[in-house]
């Protein structure tokens, strides 16, 4: 250590030469530090730098010393038995999943069947030519479509659906009638779609039991035939304020749910005026049928049992306003090859009947009078 001293001494002299003379004590020791501080600096980092070359120490970042105090695995010697618990498998594994699969393809199956119901009888396409072609009816349209919708996704039913139909006169039952039967024809078999119009197929008041069982035999007929098909059969019947009760016992008898499965897949559409008074007393109320449903099946309930059946929707139509009574001369005009000129039309308008109701104009006849009023132009 001396020896060291004594050299580094002898280094400042040469160093220093003539000016260790010059030199202060404290300056000289300052010196004497910094260079030993050099030294001892330049050696650690040459030993760094070769443990780093070979590969023996990595330098020391933040990270690494990081990442190793997160490395606490326990290392086991090569030659150490280390005995594992073992996995135990569950048996009831690949049944879950097989269940999981056969869910799946009976959801899956039910959907595309949904789909394929209601595709077959094209309701999308029914539902556009009804908004189209009837004018003033979007409660009952919607409500219509929305029972058809639920009715047709499926084939399998606990009862038939029976669609009823009230309005006054002229808001476009009959029209409505023809327009489902029409389509309904395009869809199915013809013979599965029966049009029956009272007046014309039961004109007699007198030979009224004949009736009632000609249309019991018909129904039965065209539901064995649709049943053989594998298809629903639609029965559309118009007038049936005009239906003797015979009849509509009868058709009371269809309703029932306690039949067999052909007679459950089938639907019924009756339209009638019965009840109107009811509808015109709530539309002019409330400018809407909403609503009209409780007290409508009341006073139909006090015509015959039928309309207390659970299979029977009520789905009362509304009055048509004038802009409608408007769109019905145009509609006629066009079809009868006149020039469908407005001034003239809001004339023919202006000779109608109408239920004032605040600013509403509700026509008394719907659209009852434009054919006759358009043909002796
Ligand atoms: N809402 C409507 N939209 C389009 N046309 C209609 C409408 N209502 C009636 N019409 C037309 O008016 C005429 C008479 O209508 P429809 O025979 O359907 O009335 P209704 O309700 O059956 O009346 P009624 O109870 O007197 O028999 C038909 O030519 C029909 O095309």
């Amino acid at each position: 250590m001396d020896a060291q001293v004594e050299k580094e001494r002898g280094d400042e002299e040469k160093e220093g030469g003539q000016s260790t003379s010059i030199l202060s004590p404290q300056l000289k020791a300052m010196i004497r530090i910094k260079k030993k501080y050099l030294k001892r600096s330049n050696s650690v980092r040459l030993s760094t730098n070769s443990a780093v070359s070979d590969g023996s120490l990595h330098p020391k970042s933040p990270q690494t010393r990081k990442s190793k105090r997160r490395k606490s695995r326990v290392l086991f010697p090569n030659d150490a038995l280390i005995f594992k618990p073992k996995k135990e498998r569950s048996g009831a594994k690949p049944f879950l999943l097989l269940f999981s699969v056969i869910v799946f393809i009976q959801v899956y199956n039910a959907i595309e069947n949904l789909d394929d119901h209601v595709l077959k009888y094209d309701l999308e396409g029914l539902e556009r030519s009804l908004h189209r072609e009837v004018f003033g009816q979007p409660e009952a349209l919607e409500e219509l479509m929305e029972h058809l919708n639920d009715y047709l996704s499926t084939y399998a039913h606990q009862q038939p659906l029976a669609l009823s139909l009230h309005g006054a006169s002229g808001v476009g039952k009959s029209h409505l009638g023809r327009l489902l039967a029409r389509h309904f024809r395009s869809m199915v078999d013809d013979k599965l779609v029966v049009h029956y119009l009272s007046k014309h197929h039961c004109p007699l008041q007198d030979a009224v039991q004949l009736c009632a069982s000609k249309l019991s035999q018909r129904i039965s007929e065209v539901v064995a035939r649709a049943e053989e098909e594998e298809q629903i059969p639609f029965f559309i019947l118009d007038e049936v304020e005009l239906m003797p009760s015979p009849l509509l016992d009868i058709l009371q008898t269809f309703l029932q749910s306690n039949q067999t499965n052909e007679f459950l897949n089938v639907v019924y559409v009756f339209l009638s005026s019965l009840g109107q008074r009811v509808i015109t007393a709530h539309v002019l109320q409330n400018a809407s049928t909403a609503g009209a449903h409780k007290p409508l099946r009341r006073a139909l309930s006090l015509i015959h049992p039928l309309w207390m059946e659970p299979a029977v929707e009520l789905i009362p139509l509304s009055l048509l306003e004038r802009e409608h009574v408007i769109q019905c001369f145009l509609e006629e005009m066009t079809l009868e090859g006149f020039f469908p000129d407005l001034s003239h039309v809001e004339r023919l308008a202006d000779e109608l009947a109408y239920h004032t109701a605040a600013v509403r104009q509700y026509a008394q006849t719907g659209c009852r009078q434009v054919v006759g009023k358009v043909n002796l132009l």
